[in-house]
């Protein structure tokens, strides 16, 4: 483990984003000189209200934001590649693993669990090999490595899992799924878009958990946006607020938490109810900047 002391690399860097949107009126700027650093191995929260640009700033890295979205100035670079020119699919982009905000919308609802995680597999490939197309015969091989992430994430009975429905689980069961998707190929780095905002208050705790444990386990560096400064508090070691689509302030959790410098974080912690009683991530990789 790097000490706290010695920064580790910058894995994705974003600097001076601007992104717009054509409207009737001419063109709405959503992100508006967005600044960032993912640096390995780190858990870093991108807090903010709703409507700030947090969604957009994700799909933009990912390469999936709307069609008619421009970005008109700065930079996307990861490991000093420039990821806004890289195409879709390319070993660039497949970087990421995704993990998304809404588990009743993000599955396919008459496909198969099975069927839908092998064909992230097909785009994506095994672990540390490429993308190809599955032949009849390594069924068994990609299906056991499918079997073994639904037993990561501790989904009741996995091999009777692949066999059913979305609609045959439940909503904490359903992200558990999509987390175990996202790490399917294992990528470098996990985006996670307000992955449990759409659960009931206990589910969310369940999942909060196993984020925990996933992140320890691997050491896995992870973007994770939420506009809940509870949920940061716990998971992330570095923390960057987001405001009417500019970084306004970012660095460790526990200094913002304690000082934040800028008002508009100020008031975004005020409101929280656990104000005062936050508990914290002691990962000891929280402030590499
Ligand atoms: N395709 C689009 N066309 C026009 N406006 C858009 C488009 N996509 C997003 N916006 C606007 O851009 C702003 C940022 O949206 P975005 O979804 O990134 O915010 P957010 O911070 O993720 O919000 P939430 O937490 O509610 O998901 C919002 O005002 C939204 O209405």
């Amino acid at each position: 483990m790097i000490s706290p002391a010695k920064p580790s690399p910058a894995l994705l860097e974003v600097e001076n984003l601007r992104l717009s949107v054509p409207t009737d009126e001419g063109r709405t700027q959503i992100l508006k000189g967005v600044d960032l650093t993912l640096r390995q191995g780190e858990v870093l929260g991108v807090a903010g209200e709703s409507g700030c640009g947090k969604s957009t700033l994700i799909k933009t890295i990912l390469g999936i934001a709307p069609r008619k979205a421009r970005v008109d100035a700065g930079s996307v670079r990861l490991a000093g590649k420039d990821l806004l020119e890289a195409p879709r699919g390319s070993a660039l982009r497949r970087t990421f693993g995704f993990i998304p905000q809404d588990p009743w919308l993000a599955m396919n609802p008459v496909f198969r669990v099975g069927t839908q995680m092998m064909e992230i597999l097909r785009w994506n490939g095994l672990p540390g090999e490429e993308p190809r197309p599955i032949r009849r015969s390594e069924r068994a091989r990609y299906r056991e490595h499918l079997v073994s992430l639904l037993r990561a994430v501790r989904l009741p009975d996995p091999e009777g899992a692949l066999e059913r429905y979305p609609h045959q689980f439940s909503g904490g069961q359903r992200q558990r799924i999509l987390i175990a998707s996202a790490l399917a190929s294992r990528p470098r780095a996990l985006l996670a878009d307000e992955p449990t905002t759409a659960l009931d208050v206990t589910t969310q705790l369940e999942i909060l958990k196993l984020l925990q444990e996933l992140v320890a386990a691997h050491d896995m560096t992870m973007l994770f946006v939420t506009h809940d400064f509870g949920v940061i508090s716990q998971l992330c070691d570095r923390v960057a607020v987001m405001y009417a689509g500019r970084v306004v302030e970012t660095g460790r959790t526990r200094q913002i938490i304690d000082a934040p410098s800028d008002p508009y974080t100020a008031g975004l912690i005020a409101a929280h109810p656990d104000r005062g009683g936050f508990s914290f991530v002691e990962s000891g990789k929280g402030g590499r900047t």
